[in-house]
């Protein structure tokens, strides 16, 4: 079973920027606390990413046992977060902040735990405020490692204000410091 997704005929296609890392370096993580790829929140993915050619950027992924679904398998929300941040990370191209509106994710094959993943994601267009995305996943390490591709995702982000974020600036430790929309961060 596969996407139903249909892209709009009318998106403009970005354009590699002066600003972007080059091909091989690291992308900036875009949050500390980031479950996804923040280094300031032990208890997450840790995920790390690097520019690659064109618009294309890639990130890797260890299948640690604590991420375990089915018996021996990753669990689908840690793909989907997976999926998530790499294609958020693709919209880094613009150099303004965004946020997931809508993903999908096709799960085509297994994913054992102590599988190395590796993601690659692109922005595929934009119109506006929005930005439509595709990934793929593979197995680079383990032991059904190859080519295939075990899983894709398309993504649709939205440019936002970097003060979306302000009500929400007094809860990053997950107790609130004031009460909430008071926040002057
Ligand atoms: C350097 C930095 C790097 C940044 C690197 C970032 C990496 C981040 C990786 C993790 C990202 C996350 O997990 S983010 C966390 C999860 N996501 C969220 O919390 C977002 C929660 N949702 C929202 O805050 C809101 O719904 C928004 C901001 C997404 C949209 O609200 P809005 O701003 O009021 O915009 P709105 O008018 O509703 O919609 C604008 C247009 O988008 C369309 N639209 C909106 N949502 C959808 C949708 N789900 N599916 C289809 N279309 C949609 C509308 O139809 C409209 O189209 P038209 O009429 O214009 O045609």
């Amino acid at each position: 079973m596969s996407s139903t997704w249909t892209l709009p005929d009318d998106l403009d296609l970005p354009t590699r920027p002066d600003f972007f890392p080059a091909p091989g370096e690291a992308l900036p993580q875009h949050w500390s606390k980031c479950f996804g790829c923040g280094d300031d929140q032990p208890s997450g993915m840790a995920m790390t990413f690097i520019a690659e050619e064109g618009i294309e950027v890639s990130g890797r992924l260890t299948v640690a046992n604590r991420y375990q679904g089915g018996p021996g398998v990753i669990h689908g929300g840690i793909l989907s977060v997976a999926f998530d941040e790499t294609q958020g990370m693709a919209c880094m191209l613009l150099g303004v902040p965004v946020v997931t509106g809508h993903l999908e994710i096709d799960f085509a094959k297994p994913i054992p735990l102590g599988s190395v993943l590796e993601f690659r994601a692109r922005m595929d267009g934009m119109t506006g405020r929005k930005l439509y995305t595709s990934a793929e996943a593979r197995i680079v390490e383990g032991p059904t490692a190859g080519d295939d591709v075990v899983a894709t995702s398309r993504g649709l982000f939205l440019t936002i204000k970097p003060e979306h974020f302000t009500p929400m600036k007094d809860f990053v430790d997950g107790e609130a410091t004031s009460p909430f929309g008071s926040s002057t961060l």
